[in-house]
């Protein structure tokens, strides 16, 4: 079965692992590629598309505006009533694997709309655009012959800590040895090796089983996989990241360094019927409570710390109770994401009753959202800093908006990315394995007042650089001409690619 490599414009797969932080920045991928004029198909699990179509129902307006844009659906093998959160998330990648890749092979084989239509300008898959976590996507397209790139939506900084891992077990630089460990120096990491210490790596090296561990062994095997595609891209920019870019380089010869993607839709998309800024509502996965913005246009310039710790985090009653003494007792005023499904369980009894001085504080200078449009929030003249979990979207946005960051990073990647904000970007602070509410009061009112000025320097500079990577001629806005020109002239499936049957 030839393909009339003539028929219409390129059509890409686009695949994310199925939470907000991923989906949010492929969506704008989506976007990005089909303002390009690229054909799309855009994969998502029934479960997130359900949440898309009930809370940014006019995603689907948008999108349908592009010719030969086109959503599907795929089950991710889990309940409807899964948290697809916390530590449970983890679970998703053994029904994604078990359930959903057999049917992401028999899709592309078998569905009509994914193969070229004889006579219409819709070709088949030319190219899947793969989560890096989802590597299965490379064996089904080597199977079918459809080239596969890998986005890895964390920063250069958390990818390259991950790909380092078996280095430093081997060189006996893991496991780490206790909590009096954590501060030890890592020298096998390169471009890290004067700052990067043992609860900087990503929070699955927090193991005592380092080579037996399934969630780092997991996240290990992943990236190590990431050389078998056939590029990445990374929703970074060269003059944020550039020495571990070149480190990665060594490995992954060929990367799109594409971000800021937000800001990147923001300088491609001119005339869109939305601003950016508003889109980025259109692919949240929660109800947007837009009331914050009024609240926000009351309060004095700078004056607001904006708290918010993403899409997958979950909070002991304990935790939460330390930062809102923090918060409250600052006396600054405060802008505090808690999502429905956020605190971990109800203790019942009185932990669930709020203390008068809480409950006081909270009406005098704060405001409590289930869920905001965050770049719009960032963006407002009343935030003066963001006390972040160091989610990658999260930090780049901060980044784009010049907002200082005061980090208390979770899970994962956070961890790097939080120390590159302190250590290596200035700009912020590291609030890294510490809950205590005296700590965070002391910590708000140094980042929006005591140190304002210091981090001001940094984060205007880095403001400015990141939005000029993402306008034209900058070095984000060229790598994403770069990618459309090499998709398109991506290699079409040739028959002897096809097998018979799907086994
Ligand atoms: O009230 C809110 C809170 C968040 N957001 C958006 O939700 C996204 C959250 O993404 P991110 O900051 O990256 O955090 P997570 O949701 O935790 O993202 C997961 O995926 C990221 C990208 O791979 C990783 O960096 C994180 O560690 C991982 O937890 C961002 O675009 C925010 O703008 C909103 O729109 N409204
Ligand atoms: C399941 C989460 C743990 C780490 C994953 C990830 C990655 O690309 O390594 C990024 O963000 C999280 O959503 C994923």
């Amino acid at each position: 079965m030839e393909e009339d490599t003539k028929a219409g414009p390129p059509h890409v797969l686009i695949f994310p692992f199925p939470v907000q932080g991923h989906v949010n920045s492929m969506l704008k991928l989506a976007e990005l590629l089909a303002h390009a004029g690229l054909h799309i198909t855009f994969l998502n699990t029934d479960h997130n598309h359900d949440r898309l179509v009930r809370y940014s129902p006019d995603n689907l307006a948008r999108f349908s505006g592009f010719p030969g844009f086109q959503f599907k659906i795929i089950p991710d093998g889990l309940p409807a009533d899964h948290p697809r959160a916390g530590e449970r998330v983890m679970e998703m990648f053994n029904s994604l694997n078990s359930v959903t890749k057999p049917l992401f092979k028999e899709m592309l084989f078998t569905d009509h709309e994914l193969q070229s239509i004889p006579g219409s300008n819709r070709r088949a898959v030319s190219c899947i655009i793969a989560d890096g976590i989802l590597s299965f996507a490379i064996d089904v397209g080597n199977e079918l012959g459809i080239p596969v790139i890998h986005f890895r939506t964390i920063g250069a900084c958390s990818f390259w800590a991950y790909f380092c891992i078996p280095d430093l077990v081997e060189a006996g630089e893991l496991p780490i040895r206790g909590n009096e460990d954590m501060d030890r120096i890592l020298k096998r990491v390169p471009g890290m090796e004067t700052f990067i210490r043992c609860r900087d790596l990503p929070s699955f090296c927090r193991t005592k089983n380092i080579l037996a561990d399934p969630n780092l062994q997991l996240f290990v095997d992943q990236t190590r996989q990431t050389p078998g595609a056939r590029a990445l891209i990374l929703n970074t920019f060269e003059e944020l990241e550039g020495p571990v870019l070149s480190q990665i380089r060594t490995q992954c010869p060929q990367i799109y360094t594409i971000g800021p993607l937000h800001a990147l839709v923001k300088y491609r998309s001119v005339g869109s019927k939305t601003t950016s800024l508003q889109s980025q509502s259109l692919n949240s996965l929660f109800e947007v409570d837009r009331n914050c913005m009024t609240w926000l246009d009351a309060q004095p310039l700078k004056s607001v710390i904006y708290v918010s710790f993403g899409s997958i985090k979950k909070m002991t009653n304990e935790e939460m109770r330390e930062f809102w003494y923090g918060l409250v007792n600052s006396k600054k005023r405060f802008l505090w994401v808690i999502r429905l499904d956020m605190v971990d369980g109800k203790d019942g009894g009185d932990d669930d009753q709020i203390p008068s001085e809480l409950a006081e504080g909270t009406r005098e200078r704060g405001y409590i959202a289930d869920w905001v449009p965050q770049e719009e929030v960032l963006a407002h003249q009343a935030i003066g800093g963001f006390f972040t979990h160091s989610g990658w979207n999260s930090t780049l946005e901060s980044i784009v908006a010049g907002v200082p960051m005061l980090c208390w990073p979770c899970s994962a990647d956070q961890q790097p990315n939080s120390r590159f904000v302190s250590e290596v970007w200035k700009l912020g602070m590291d609030m890294k394995d510490v809950c205590n509410r005296t700590v965070v009061e002391k910590m708000v009112n140094d980042l929006i007042v005591n140190r304002r000025d210091e981090f001001m320097k940094s984060t205007v500079e880095m403001a400015r650089l990141a939005r000029e990577s993402a306008s034209k001629g900058g070095s984000s806005y060229c790598n994403l001409d770069r990618l459309i020109k090499d998709i398109s002239l991506m290699g079409v499936r040739s028959k002897e690619y096809l097998p018979s049957s799907i086994n």
